[in-house]
């Protein structure tokens, strides 16, 4: 009989800036999508609120502290992992309001960017309808 696995959840955040740009950073190379443009975030763990996975991500991977109350839900997306093996649901939160400045620590390289130009970045590819539904809520200021 096959082996049925739950599907492996992930919580993202958006980061506005000030100026309306939008933290991004890009894959450590030898990790899997290496080398592409994602948003921060990761792997919930077993039980975890995805917000307290959001939350706990990006002090890990950045070093700063976010609110529960300053997380806006964002999108989702839902597809399969890399190896095919998986469901992977990403669940974006964008956050205007944070403690710290962050720092990729893991990233190979970070960066500020417009809205409308996060289409034009390589990322992994639930990242592409996060960043569409990202710009299309900032557009209509649905958010916020
Ligand atoms: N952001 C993003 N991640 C994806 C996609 N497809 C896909 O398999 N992934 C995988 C890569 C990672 O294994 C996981 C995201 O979790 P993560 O950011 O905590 O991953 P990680 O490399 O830090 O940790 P790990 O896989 O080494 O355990 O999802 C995608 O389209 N977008």
């Amino acid at each position: 009989m096959q082996e049925i696995s739950t599907p492996l959840l992930v919580s993202a955040v958006a980061l506005i800036g000030p100026a309306g740009t939008v933290f991004m950073q890009r894959r450590h190379l030898a990790s899997v999508h290496g080398g592409l443009w994602e948003f921060p975030g990761g792997k919930a763990e077993a039980g975890e609120h995805p917000e307290a996975t959001a939350i706990r991500e990006l002090a890990e991977e950045l070093g700063i502290h976010l609110r529960r109350e300053d997380l806006v839900p964002a999108g989702f997306a839902a597809g399969q992992t890399h190896d095919a093996r998986r469901t992977l649901v990403i669940l974006l939160y964008a956050c205007r309001r944070w403690q710290g400045e962050p720092h990729g620590h893991e990233a190979e390289e970070t960066g500020w960017f417009d809205p409308a130009a996060l289409a034009g970045l390589a990322m992994p590819p639930l990242d592409y309808p996060l960043a569409a539904q990202l710009h299309r809520a900032l557009v209509k200021a649905a958010l916020f």
